[in-house]
């Protein structure tokens, strides 16, 4: 704590053992529901503690989370200097997330692993979204997409035209992962799926005392369902991935019979490079590396079971909302579709012309980013300046707050403007290339980015080519954090065939 005050970071004083959490907690209970209406200025809706800190303390301050230091980061020029000083395998994730998240990542999986071990899973991981790999993957897309759109006509033919979008994007979105990276049917994962959705509320949707000593006596109920769900979804991608290895003898035996009762499955995809790579003869594998071993196979199927749909199912369900509210746009992507694809089958070269959808996409990104912060632990002292950030410190980039704020966008930062990324399709004339963040930083950034902008283009062509829509007069607008950013309320929207 001191280390921190002698370097000059400044911020709310911690009260032993709780720090900032009793705070945070009570700021959370004071924000309701807002009754005027549908503002896009969450942040101190999603974040009230940080909105007021930041009142105090300015956009760089240390926190405490229980006996955890936090560095709070929404300046861009901070973060720049920061991230120039450390290479991506030099980060750390913070143990208290890892210790927390534990049932749902593993601590093994991508997102939460460290050092060369990063390097070697970055590595194996990495072709699993080549271009190649994409082109297949946009085939069930669009048939898992097809099939969802078809499900909403039948709906609104028999009389009802109401739809919640979030929970069927998040749904069909889980099973494009399914069959994307695992090859496998929708059936077979969706237990994965459920479990990892119940795990996920009781995770994050009680009081949390992330970083608390002792704290899992301070909710005994919670850890033990969570540890409990955990070992079940463990259990259940063991099944699935010695499933997929027999499958695969199966189909060397059969390599000349053509059984076309084996599903369209992706070539190379995830499942088939982990598996490569955990057999004892792996290739790929860093110089000097070890293959993957079972329980790290099994932390990398859970965090792309889960990192691999929510996200990008949350992104396509507010941009849902954000064109429902401003339908002149429903008009202008229509249009675009209409000229760039035409009559011709979706496929994943042709999405890159669907340049004002792009923007949406962005400026959706921006607004409601479905990953709403980014977070580091320093791995040694990190100088910036003359500051210097003390080894362990853990770092919480909030995403939100730097998209939101006016001093990088102007003062129309809270409008919904796709065009602001016209001209600057990258940055959408942010004045600063690190305010927008909606995949991450550096060499951590998000691996399945591509895939993830190529299957929300999918899904809004499709939408935009068979409905118009409004939003439901149902619809409460309730963003809030639950790991990602989502419309707590669900997203029901009213849809007219075209
Ligand atoms: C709209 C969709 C998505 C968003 C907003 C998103 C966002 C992010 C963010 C913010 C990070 C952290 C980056 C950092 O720490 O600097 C990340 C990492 C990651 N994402 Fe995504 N993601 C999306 C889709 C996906 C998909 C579709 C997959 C997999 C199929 C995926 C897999 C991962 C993995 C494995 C990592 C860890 C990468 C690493 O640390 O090397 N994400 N993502």
């Amino acid at each position: 704590h001191m280390k921190l005050r002698r370097n000059g970071f400044n911020g709310p004083s911690p009260c032993f053992p709780l720090g900032n959490t009793t705070d945070i907690m009570a700021s959370m209970t004071k924000t309701n529901a807002s009754k005027d209406g549908i503002n896009h200025d969450i942040h101190s809706r999603v974040f009230p503690y940080f909105a007021s800190w930041q009142k105090s303390f300015g956009k760089v301050f240390i926190y405490w989370l229980g006996t955890e230091p936090f560095l709070y980061v929404a300046d861009p020029e901070f973060l720049k200097n920061v991230s120039g000083q450390v290479m991506a395998k030099g980060w750390g994730k913070p143990s208290v997330f890892k210790n927390d998240r534990k049932p749902m990542f593993g601590i093994n999986g991508l997102v939460m692993v460290e050092g060369e071990d990063w390097v070697r899973h970055r590595h194996v991981i990495t072709p699993a979204f080549n271009k190649a790999n994409l082109k297949e993957m946009a085939c069930l897309i669009v048939e898992s997409a097809t099939k969802m759109l078809d499900g909403w006509a039948t709906q609104i033919s028999s009389g009802n035209p109401e739809i919640d979008v979030e929970r069927e994007v998040i749904t069909t979105a889980g099973e494009v992962i399914a069959k994307t990276s695992f090859g496998i049917s929708y059936e077979s994962g969706r237990l994965v799926l459920e479990k990892l959705r119940a795990l996920q509320t009781t995770l994050f949707k009680t009081n949390r005392f992330v970083g608390v000593p002792f704290a899992k006596f301070l909710c005994p109920n919670k850890s033990l369902e969570a540890n409990k769900l955990g070992k079940e979804i463990d259990g259940l991608l063991y099944s699935i991935v010695e499933a997929r290895k027999v499958e695969s003898q199966n189909i060397t035996k059969n390599n000349n019979k053509n059984n076309d009762t084996h599903h369209r499955q992706v070539h190379n995809d995830l499942l088939g490079l982990l598996l490569k790579e955990s057999s004892s003869n792996g290739v790929g594998a860093v110089k000097g590396g070890r293959s993957l071993s079972t329980r790290e196979l099994v932390d990398e199927c859970k965090t792309f079971f889960f990192g691999g749909h929510e996200t990008t199912a949350l992104a396509i369900s507010w941009t849902m909302l954000l064109l429902a509210m401003y339908p002149q746009w429903q008009v202008e992507l229509r249009e675009e579709i209409k000229q760039v694809i035409g009559d011709k089958e979706v496929d994943a070269t042709l999405l890159g012309g669907l340049k004002k959808m792009g923007w949406v996409m962005n400026e959706v990104f921006r607004l409601y980013p479905s990953a709403p912060n980014v977070q580091r632990q320093a791995r040694g002292d990190i100088k910036v300046g003359d500051r210097t950030i003390p080894n362990g410190t853990n770092m919480w980039i909030d995403v939100v707050a730097m998209h939101h704020d006016p001093a990088l966008w102007g003062e129309d930062v809270n409008q919904f403007k796709p065009q602001r990324f016209k001209d600057d399709i990258l940055f959408g004339g942010c004045n600063h290339k690190m305010g927008f963040l909606p995949f991450g930083f550096g060499g951590r950034m998000c691996v399945g980015r591509n895939l993830s902008m190529m299957e929300y283009k999918i899904f809004l062509t499709l939408i935009l080519s068979r409905f118009s829509f409004k939003l439901s007069p149902t619809y409460n607008h309730s963003p809030a954090i639950m790991l990602s950013l989502r419309p707590t309320q669900g997203l029901p929207v009213l849809f007219q065939p075209l």
